[in-house]
């Protein structure tokens, strides 16, 4: 795949609708234009223009065309949007029309926004805030990957980095100059001030999962005995009828997950076969995906029917005791909360409940790190930066404290995918002047 190809993707959903939106980007961006649209309209003015077959002259449809020249654009390339309209065929035709010509293909996933960023349009935490907007679901996913869009967890990397490059410089700087072999102590002071500023705050990054949970979801496990109701409540908290319920003990085998919205927040309820010893395989085997669900989720709904808990409840991180069919029976001192699927008395505590502890463990999006990523390079750079300070306070080799400053640097700058160190340092070093 050539990157000076010029690419093309309808970039609105598929199937039929109303108004169909083509991306292009490239450097033939304005000569399909001049081929199809009879011309290159003002930049980014949008103009309605018959659109015709390169090759015939055919008119294919009457669209809305808009010229969007480079490097001003999403992907910093010229480009060009094509909305036409929605019918499967119109939208066929246009496409063959730009397949047929040269050095104009289809893009491939997420090409423009690689464009993008290879452009310096955005960085690598952008791209991927970019792509949590597209998949948000809820409104504190979204509001999280607006803040990340916006920077927030690039300009807190930056800001790292560009701290641990002055540390850097200044240690570089007493490799160069100093005779002993050690850092003078007015520098030493200063680069411990700059590591340790920039290890406390990435510690506060790392010290909180919220943003992870939210972008993934809170998971939420119905776990209990046979018959306690746990597939009822799944239906009455999905507010559709998901699993199947019967006074049969044994009901369901395997994990059932649904996707919810608790008040902004995203929630995976997932219901699972009631734990008991059986003899039959499948039952078996639905009830220790059930105990593995337990151990991994966020929180685990133990359900208890009115006639009690044969055995205990699974090891869960976190763990709330329900007593079921309130309707039945009402005297269930060991219980959290009461409640009943049949009468719904309960049931909004227990989504007020849910919601707290999802709000308690998620945060509304104002996390820094959303990602695994992000928590793998910070806690590197952390590292790094630990080592450095030991040796630097130990008297230890320089060369080998200013290669620890050195990985933390690169680990930071793999956050925003500025990884090549070098031209930084330049820059950094011709500001300096030290001791001549
Ligand atoms: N009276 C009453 N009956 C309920 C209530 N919730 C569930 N049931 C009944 O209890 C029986 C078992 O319900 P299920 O939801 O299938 O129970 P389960 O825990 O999913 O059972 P397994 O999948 O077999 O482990 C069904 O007959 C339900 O109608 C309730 O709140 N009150
Ligand atoms: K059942
Ligand atoms: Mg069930």
């Amino acid at each position: 795949m050539r990157s000076d190809d010029t690419i093309f993707a309808i970039a609105s959903g598929h199937g039929r609708a109303a108004v169909c939106l083509i991306r292009i980007s490239g450097p033939g961006s304005g000569l399909i234009l001049e081929r199809m649209a009879g011309g290159v309209p003002e930049p980014r003015r949008a103009v309605v223009r018959t659109l015709v077959d390169p090759a015939t002259g055919e008119p294919l449809d009457q669209a809305l065309v808009l010229w969007m020249p480079g490097p001003r654009s999403f992907t910093g390339e010229d480009q060009a949007e094509l909305h036409i309209h929605g019918g499967l065929a119109t939208r066929a035709a246009v496409l063959r029309a730009l397949g047929s010509l040269e050095g104009c293909r289809p893009a491939q996933a997420g090409e423009f926004t690689r464009r993008a960023f290879l452009n310096g349009r955005m960085d690598l935490s952008q791209v991927e805030g970019l792509a949590d907007i597209i998949d948000a679901e809820t409104e504190a996913q979204r509001r999280q990957a607006m803040r990340q869009l916006g920077g927030r967890l690039g300009n807190a990397a930056e800001g790292w980095r560009e701290r641990v490059l002055q540390a850097l410089a200044l240690l570089e700087a007493s490799l160069d100059f100093s005779d002993e072999g050690d850092v003078p102590e007015g520098l030493e002071a200063e680069i411990l001030r700059l590591t340790g500023e920039v290890e406390g705050e990435i510690a506060g990054a790392l010290a909180t999962r919220s943003g992870e949970r939210l972008r993934e979801g809170l998971t939420v496990v119905l776990a209990g005995p046979p018959n306690a109701g746990k597939s009822t409540l799944l239906n009455a908290l999905a507010r559709r009828d998901v699993a199947i319920v019967s006074p049969i003990a044994g009901t369901t085998r395997d994990a059932i997950e649904v996707h919810c919205d608790l008040g902004g927040l995203p929630v995976v309820i997932v219901d699972t076969a009631g734990l008991r010893e059986s003899a039959d395989l499948i039952e078996q085997e639905g009830v220790s995906r059930a105990r593995t669900r337990a151990q991994d989720a966020d929180l685990v709904l133990w359900l208890v029917p009115p006639e009690g808990e044969a055995s205990p409840p699974p090891p869960a991180r976190r763990l709330l005791k329900l007593g079921t069919k309130a309707d039945l029976n009402r005297n269930r001192p060991d219980c959290d909360l009461l409640i009943s699927a049949s009468t719904g008395e309960g049931m909004p505590e227990l989504v007020s409940r849910l919601e707290a502890e999802a709000a308690s463990l998620m945060g509304q999006g104002d996390a820094v790190i959303t990602r695994e990523r992000h928590r793998l390079a910070l806690g590197r750079a952390q590292e790094s930066l630990q080592r450095a300070r030991a040796m630097l306070t130990g008297k230890g080799p320089l060369e080998l404290t200013a290669e620890e400053v050195r990985l933390a640097a690169r680990a930071i700058g793999e956050i925003t995918g500025r990884v090549d160190v070098e031209d930084v340092l330049d820059r950094l070093f011709s500001s300096f002047c030290i001791g001549k």
